[in-house]
């Protein structure tokens, strides 16, 4: 089933935290609301929860209109940041809470919550407490618990944010499988762009309570349409058009006729280097980062950060020419 959000605002008293959002979201798609902090991604997923009201707008699911219906029989599963489990009940209390309170009988609950236990891959865990187990841990149990009344929908707000680095990026994986294999839509909050970029089906970049841009981890990453998305979706060099035109001036040949599509956004890995004696630009700084290099470049009176596989070519203060092709970049707004 389809939610549609259409036009949707919210004021808290005088601030004006959403501006007309308008979003689909399809049945099996997993949609990441990324942003800064305070951009409007937890307030825009409360209102779809049916957690905080709204001013003007619709939201439907599929035929329903949303208003009509309150969050608990909206039937949508929720994770929250913290992991919010019930410490006084064991794992699978936790996991077939959903399911006593809509009176299911004893034996369907605990087939269910076994198959979920496997699901979320830790069976042997069933008898513990929310206190004997890890981050991690509790909050796979949260995303059973929200998958477990079999939700027509599944939010998540920076459900991986309290983890470390490693148990963050396995988990990525194993939602994005859970999800693929129940095909339940999706929609999960997070400020962090490599998270969006590697789990999502479909990106919704805001910024100041407005959507900048909406498109595949691949359409935002190639093709950002303002400076901001270009910016905060991976790293991107900014050059006007003069400067575009001193770096290379076929750059130029591909710049849109609108008065506003003003910036050259370059990628790290649009900028190729090679030594050069009398090169224009000069290596200031060199990072590993295991396949490849970041090198940070002084060129006039800017840096250009640079990505090229580490050979060992380059060290900080050789003169360096560029190595970039005609069509490179993406021509967005200021
Ligand atoms: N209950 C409230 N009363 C007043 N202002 C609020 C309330 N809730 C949120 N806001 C404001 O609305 C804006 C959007 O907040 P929101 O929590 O949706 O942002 P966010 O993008 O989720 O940020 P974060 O990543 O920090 O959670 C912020 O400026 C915030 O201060």
């Amino acid at each position: 089933m389809h939610l549609t959000i259409q036009d949707v605002s919210k004021f808290f008293g005088e601030f004006q935290a959403l501006h007309n959002v308008s979003l689909e979201v399809g049945s099996n798609e997993f949609v990441c609301l990324l942003g800064p902090s305070g951009c409007g991604k937890t307030t825009l997923l409360r209102i779809i929860a049916g957690l905080e009201p709204f001013d003007s707008g619709t939201l439907r699911m599929g035929e329903r209109d949303l208003r009509e219906i309150d969050a608990q029989h909206r039937g949508f599963g929720i994770v929250f940041q913290s992991y919010s489990l019930f410490p006084n009940m064991t794992v699978a209390e936790n996991i077939g809470y959903g399911l006593k309170i809509r009176k299911w009988p004893r034996d369907e609950i605990d087939a269910q919550v076994r198959e979920l236990m496997e699901l979320v891959r830790f069976p042997e865990l069933a008898a513990r407490y929310p206190h004997e187990l890890s981050g991690g841990q509790q909050q796979r149990v949260a995303i059973a618990r929200a998958l477990a009344v079999d939700p027509a929908l599944l939010l998540l707000d920076e459900p991986l944010s309290a983890l470390d680095a490693r148990v963050r990026a396995e988990m990525r994986t194993e939602i994005r499988d859970v999800q693929r294999r129940l095909g339940i839509p999706t929609i999960m909050v997070t400020h962090d762009q490599e998270e969006a970029l590697t789990m999502a089906d479909k990106i919704v970049c805001m910024k100041d309570g407005r959507i900048e841009q909406v498109g595949t981890p691949q359409e935002l990453y190639s093709a950002p349409q303002t400076r901001f998305v270009a910016d905060f979706v991976g790293i991107s060099n900014l050059l006007d058009e003069q400067t575009a035109a001193q770096l290379s001036p076929h750059l130029l040949a591909h710049k849109p006729e609108d008065a506003e599509t003003q910036l050259l956004a370059l990628r790290p890995e649009q900028i190729g280097l090679r030594p050069e004696g009398d090169g224009e630009a000069t290596v200031a700084q060199i990072t590993f980062l295991g396949n490849i290099s970041r090198i940070t470049v002084e060129w006039r009176d800017q840096h250009l950060v640079s990505e090229v596989h580490c050979d060992g070519r380059f060290q900080a203060g050789d003169r360096v020419a560029f190595e970039i092709q005609p069509d490179a970049g993406t021509w967005v707004r200021a």
